[in-house]
C-alpha cells in the first residue's frame, strides 16, 4: 500500500485531493508555495485562502521546503496550474524519490509546446509516460473538500500503478475508477475548461438550458474528434473524463472557468475576469489557445474553442462570436 504521498501545490484542487488521501489514511504531507498557506494548514488545520470553512484533517500537514515535502514519498501529486507546471517541476526534479509514482491533476495543455501535462511530466522528470498517474473525473474541489459524493478517474497505461493509487484515495465519498486511456482523459480535462468558458459565457448574456445543453453536447463532440484524432478511446468521453466532467463544470457556478466566462459574458474585460478571479486559475482561458493550435494541426475542427480563443485573446465580442457559431455551413449532427 502507498502510505507516505506529497501533494506539490496548496491551491484548491491541491488541498481538496490531499484531503481525500488523508481522509483514506493516508500520510500526506503538502508543498505550499507561500509559507503562511503551509503554516496554516499545519497549526490550525485550515487553508482559508483556497477553501474557506474547511477543516483539514490532522493526518494532513504541510511545508513551504519541497526537500521536506518529498523526503520518503511514495507516490507524489503535482496540484499545480498546467502553465507553471513545466517550471516548477524543473525545480523540483533532484528531489523526486526514486521509484515514487507521479500523479497529475492538472487539466490543461502547454502553450507553445501544445503538450499534455503527462507528456511535461515525463520531458521533466525522466519517468516514462506510460508510468505517470492523471487524475480526472466531475471533481470540483469545494464539494469534494466538504465530502460531498464524486467519481473520479485514474488514468494510466500501467494498469498497476493506476490501482495503487485507486487503493490509496478511495474512501466514503470519493470512487475512482482506473482507465488506461491517458490521451482521452487528459483531452477531456483539459477541453472541457473551454467549453465550461462558453457555457459561462452564455449564462452571462442571460441565455438558458437550450443555449447551454447545446454548447456542452456540441463541446463533447469537438473534444471527442479531437481526443480520437490523437489515439485516445472514443469511449471514454462517454465517461468521467468526458462527459461527467463537462456537465459538472459547464452547470456549476463553483467553477472557475464558467464564472470566468459569464463575467466576458456580462461585458468585463479579460483583466477584469482575471482581477475577480483573485489569483486562482481558470485554465481555459489559456488551454483555448493551445488546444485551438494542437487541432490546428491535426486538421480538427473546433469551432467552439476557436470562439473562445478570439473572445479572451483577439477582443472578439461574445455575442459576435455566438451568431458566427450560429451561421456557420449547415450539417449533418455527426459529420
Ligand atoms: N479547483 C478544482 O476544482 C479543480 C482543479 N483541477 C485542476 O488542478 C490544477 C490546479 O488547480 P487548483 O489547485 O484548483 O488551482 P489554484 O489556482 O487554486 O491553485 C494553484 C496552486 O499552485 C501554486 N502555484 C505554484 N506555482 C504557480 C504559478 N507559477 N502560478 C500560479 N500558481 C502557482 C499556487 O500557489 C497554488 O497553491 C489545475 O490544472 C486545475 O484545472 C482539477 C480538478 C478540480
Ligand atoms: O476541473 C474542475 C472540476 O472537475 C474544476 O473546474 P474549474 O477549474 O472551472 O473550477
Amino acid at each position: 500500500m502507498v502510505q507516505r504521498i506529497t501533494v506539490l501545490g496548496a491551491g484548491s484542487w491541491g488541498t481538496a485531493f490531499a484531503k481525500v488521501l488523508a481522509d483514506a489514511g493516508r500520510d500526506v504531507t503538502m508543498w505550499a508555495r507561500r509559507a503562511e498557506v503551509a503554516g496554516e494548514i499545519r497549526e490550525r488545520h485550515a487553508n482559508s485562502g483556497y477553501l474557506p470553512g474547511i477543516e483539514l484533517p490532522a493526518n494532513l500537514t504541510a511545508t513551504h521546503d519541497p526537500a521536506e515535502a518529498l523526503a520518503g514519498a511514495e507516490a507524489v501529486v503535482l496540484a499545480v496550474p498546467s502553465q507553471s507546471l513545466r517550471a516548477n517541476l524543473s525545480g523540483w526534479r533532484e528531489l523526486l524519490p526514486r521509484g515514487a509514482i507521479l500523479v497529475s491533476l492538472a487539466k490543461g495543455v502547454e502553450l507553445g509546446t501544445l503538450k499534455r501535462m503527462s507528456e511535461v511530466i515525463a520531458e521533466i522528470s525522466g519517468v516514462s509516460g506510460d508510468e505517470i498517474v492523471v487524475v480526472s473525473g466531475p471533481n470540483l474541489a469545494r464539494e469534494i473538500a466538504q465530502g460531498q459524493p464524486a467519481g473520479a478517474v485514474l488514468a494510466c497505461a500501467d494498469h498497476d500503478r493506476a490501482v495503487a493509487i485507486q487503493q490509496a484515495s478511495f474512501n466514503s465519498y470519493f470512487r475512482p475508477y482506473t482507465n488506461t486511456d491517458v490521451v482521452g482523459c487528459e483531452v477531456g480535462g483539459a477541453a472541457k475548461n473551454v467549453i465550461a468558458l462558453s457555457c459561462g459565457m452564455a449564462v452571462g448574456m442571460g441565455l438558458g438550458a437550450n443555449t447551454t445543453a447545446t454548447l456542452i453536447t456540441r463541446g463533447l463532440a469537438e473534444m471527442a474528434r479531437l481526443g480520437t484524432k490523437l489515439g485516445a478511446d472514443p469511449l471514454t468521453f462517454a465517461g468521467l473524463a468526458g462527459v461527467g466532467d463537462l456537465v459538472a463544470t459547464c452547470s456549476s457556478p463553483l467553477s472557475r472557468n464558467r464564472t470566468f466566462g459569464e463575467r466576458l459574458g456580462r461585458g468585463e474585460t479579460l483583466e477584469q475576469a482575471q482581477a475577480a478571479a483573485g489569483g486562482q486559475v481558470a485554465e481555459g482561458v489559456m488551454s483555448c489557445t493551445s488546444i485551438r493550435e494542437l487541432a490546428h494541426k491535426h486538421g480538427v475542427d473546433m469551432p467552439i474553442t476557436d470562439a473562445m480563443h478570439r473572445v479572451c485573446h483577439e477582443g472578439a465580442d461574445p455575442r459576435q462570436v455566438g451568431a458566427e457559431l450560429l451561421g456557420r455551413r449547415q450539417k449533418h449532427e455527426w459529420s
